[in-house]
């Protein structure tokens, strides 16, 4: 009412005589600067709502995750045996990448795993082992350019077999990270995939491994148990091959929604400015404060904090006999909630301290305080 009031006024005093005598005058340079910022904020705060009432509408909401965290997170009890708090295993590492597998791995351990595995190929595991002595690396992966064709099949039973002796033993799988794009290497995590689904074992996908899943939906589609975890592309990817559009950034709730339940009963947690996690259900978002920095390797943090939560929540849900306040909500989702919070509690404690200079190092090193400050050990 007030900006039209103004306007009206602005249109009666150009129509009038006096306005070239008025128009240096302090009133009118006020009038006018009433018009310009009140129709300015009219304008932008109309679109800011419509915008927000867009991005709310269906059943997204801010997930509670301080309270997520602490409902999952298992005391450290005394009476506990080693493995008892997690055993993760990431299939990734490849020539080009040994940082990506690393950081998952080593990530599950700084955040409270018991045990934390690596399966790679021979030219990454001698690099991997190198940076930490707490990972046990399997130097089992073979790409192309390293076996002749006649030995394919043999040597993808020899993998096969020694993934598959290990597996009933871990709580989840990251498969992805670093993996790389070979076709007779993404064979046989195909396979991999195909034993752990048998075995009711959690996988997170991420990186290469969402390459690998893009282009056989069937690996994951119906399995309760899959995480898959885009980033900007790999998100992109899946939404055109998936729903054949292209990514709506004003109806992201609803298109990630219909992409979890397009693909079948599984979870994803689309990465970005807000994390925007579904299982084809809800939609939660997790939208903590994180870090400006966007080097490399966060990503990676965050895959082998979501298998470590998905663990936790999945073992914390099947004690308690359905009296917790989380007891409705899908594990894999609590799994993602947590990673996510925890992932960007950590950055932004890192770029605290480092700025410019923050590194995915330096987020891991945050790792242990982020989740001390929620839940303390002792
Ligand atoms: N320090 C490290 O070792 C890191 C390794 N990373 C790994 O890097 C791989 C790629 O991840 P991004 O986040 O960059 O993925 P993106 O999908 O964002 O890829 C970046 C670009 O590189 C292209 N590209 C990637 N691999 C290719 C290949 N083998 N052949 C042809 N084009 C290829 C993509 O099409 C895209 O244009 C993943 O395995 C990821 O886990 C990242 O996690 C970052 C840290
Ligand atoms: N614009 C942003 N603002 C705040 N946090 C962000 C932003 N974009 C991504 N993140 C956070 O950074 C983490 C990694 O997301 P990113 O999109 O960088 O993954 P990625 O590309 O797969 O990383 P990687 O380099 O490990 O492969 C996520 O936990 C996400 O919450
Ligand atoms: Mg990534």
């Amino acid at each position: 009412m007030f900006v039209k009031h103004c306007m009206n006024s602005q249109f009666t005093l150009l129509g009038s005589a006096k306005y070239c005598m008025l128009a240096s005058s302090a009133v009118i340079r006020r009038q006018q600067f009433l018009i310009r910022t009140l129709g300015g904020y009219t304008d932008q705060t109309h679109l800011k709502r419509m915008q927000q009432t867009k991005a709310m509408s269906g059943t997204a909401f801010e997930a509670d995750s301080e309270n997520i965290l602490r409902a999952i997170t298992p005391n450290l009890d005394p009476s506990k045996h080693k493995g008892q708090a997690g055993k993760i295993a990431v299939i990734g590492g490849c020539r080009e990448y040994t940082g990506a597998p690393y950081f998952a791995a080593i990530s599950a351990l700084k955040i409270g795993a018991d045990l934390s595995h690596v399966f790679c190929t021979k030219d990454a595991a001698a690099v991997i082992k190198s940076y930490s002595p707490e990972l046990i690396v399997h130097p089992i992966l073979e790409e192309s350019y390293s076996i002749r064709d006649e030995d394919k099949p043999s040597i993808s039973s020899k993998v096969l077999a020694e993934v598959n002796k290990w597996m009933e033993r871990f709580d989840c799988l990251v498969v992805g990270p670093g993996l790389g794009r070979d076709p007779f290497l993404l064979d046989c995590v195909r396979e991999i995939m195909k034993h752990a689904r048998r075995s009711n074992v959690p996988i997170v996908i991420d990186g290469d491994g969402l390459f690998l899943v893009t282009d056989s939906l069937d690996l994951v589609s119906g399995y309760p148990l899959a995480v898959l975890t885009p980033n900007v592309n790999e998100y992109k990817r899946l939404v055109e091959k998936v729903l054949n559009c292209k990514v709506d950034d004003h109806d992201a709730h609803e298109q990630l929604l219909s992409l979890a339940k397009g693909i079948g009963s599984i979870t994803i947690l689309r990465k970005g400015k807000s994390d925007l996690i579904s299982d084809g259900e809800t939609v939660k978002s997790v939208s903590i404060y994180g870090s400006p920095r966007r080097c490399g390797g966060q990503g990676d943090i965050l895959s082998g904090s979501v298998a470590v939560f998905l663990s936790w929540a999945r073992q914390r849900l099947s004690a308690a006999e359905g009296d917790l306040p989380i007891s409705k909500i899908n594990p894999t989702v609590l799994g993602c909630i947590a990673g996510s919070a925890l992932m960007r509690k950590a950055a932004s404690l890192a770029f605290q301290n480092k700025k410019r200079s923050t590194l995915t190092s330096d987020i891991i090193e945050c790792l242990g305080k982020s989740l001390e400050d929620i839940c303390p050990a002792i």
